[in-house]
């Protein structure tokens, strides 16, 4: 059925967008040079899986895992992306880390990587599902492959993940540790409905995981990021990224660093009481403003919205 008077869905592609507009979120360089407020040796001879970790929060987690001790694995889909992320910490650290191709949509292969991690460094401490992402648009236009898209990967992979990774911890009767960066929806994300119906998923998930699992010693936690400067803004146009940082009263990005101490708080033994928690890092955003990626529609006036 068309309607004449219906418009076109928006639809903003990374690939649409000038090709000359800035490189988003911390370089290698301010990764490597940035200070971190933990000891050096923090994390010494624990290991640290961290999933999404060829570019932007994950990239930033991987080096400060490794600067503090940890054996680092991480997985992705790019192997480029990866093999960027390994040579920085190489560089930077001296350190050599694990690296594996990994979909996290799939099962079989989430299968393997746990495996993998296993038997390259005798087990996994803690586990960091990053790994994720949306596009922006209107929830009403929504194609279905694009929303199976976002819940497969931010829903079930997570899930894959924490399932397989809890297996072992149970079989082998080792404790257990997970960390899930979702997002911040106390209030709904416009234009992200679909990234917010999963992430909901997650916190939920993780609360229950977090009494269900404590009888083996696993917790688990939520971060949920506010607006954080990282290459993953590329998914949306440079009109409303002028505008994000409106969403907090500080009226400020955060950055990878900001969330990576966090992470690496909670994968050390001070965290140890935490369980089933959602940490919000946004600046204040939950109780302030709100974002609309794709731009807001005429209906609202511009108060409170970014
Ligand atoms: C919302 C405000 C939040 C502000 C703060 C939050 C910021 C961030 O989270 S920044 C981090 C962002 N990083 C990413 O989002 C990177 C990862 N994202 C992705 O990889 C994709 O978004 C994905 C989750 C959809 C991955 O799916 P994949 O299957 O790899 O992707 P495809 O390109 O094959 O797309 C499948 C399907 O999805 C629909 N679709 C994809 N992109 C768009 C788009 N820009 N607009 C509308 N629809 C889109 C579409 O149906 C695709 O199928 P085809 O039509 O056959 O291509
Ligand atoms: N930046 C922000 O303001 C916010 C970000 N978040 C969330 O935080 C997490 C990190 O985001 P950020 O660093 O900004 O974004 P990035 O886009 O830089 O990082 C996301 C990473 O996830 C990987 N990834 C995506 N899909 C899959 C998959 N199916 N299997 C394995 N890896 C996958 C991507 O690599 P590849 O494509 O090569 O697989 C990429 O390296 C994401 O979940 C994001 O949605 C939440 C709130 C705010």
């Amino acid at each position: 059925m068309s309607n004449s008077n219906v418009p076109p869905p928006k639809i903003f592609k990374p690939e649409d967008g000038d090709p000359g507009r800035p490189k988003r979120g911390m370089d290698e360089d301010a990764i490597k040079t940035q200070p971190t407020i933990f000891r050096e040796d923090l994390l010494e001879g624990k290991t640290v899986l961290i999933s999404g970790a060829g570019s932007g929060m994950g990239k930033a987690t991987a080096y400060l895992a490794a600067k503090l001790g940890a054996n680092v694995a991480i997985c992705g889909r790019t192997m480029e992306k990866l093999d960027s992320t390994v040579e920085m910490i190489r560089d930077g650290l001296g350190k050599e880390i694990l690296s594996v191709q990994t979909n996290i949509r799939s099962p079989e292969e989430v299968e393997d990587l746990i495996g993998t991690v296993h038997d390259h460094f005798g087990g996994l401490d803690t586990l960091v599902n990053n790994a994720g992402g949306q596009f922006p648009q209107d929830a009403i236009d929504f194609s279905r492959k694009g929303w199976l898209a976002v819940i497969d990967t931010n829903l079930n992979g997570t899930w894959w993940m924490m399932q397989e990774a809890a297996k072992r911890w149970r079989a082998d009767g080792k404790p257990g540790n997970i960390v899930n960066i979702v997002a911040n929806i106390e209030r709904g994300m416009p234009q992200a409905a679909h990234t917010c119906a999963a992430r909901a998923g997650v916190i939920y998930l993780s609360k229950t995981l977090a009494t269900e699992w404590a009888q083996w010693d696993v917790r688990v936690n939520c971060i949920g990021p506010g607006v954080i400067e990282t290459e993953g803004f590329r998914m949306y146009p440079e009109e409303a990224l002028k505008r994000f940082h409106k969403a907090n009263p500080m009226k400020m990005r955060g950055n990878a660093w900001d969330v990576a101490e966090m992470i690496a708080y909670l994968a050390s033994p001070a965290a140890r009481f935490i369980n089933g928690d959602l940490i919000i890092i946004d600046g204040g955003q939950a109780q302030w403003g709100v974002i609309w990626p794709a731009g807001m529609p005429d209906y609202f006036n511009e108060s409170g919205a970014a």
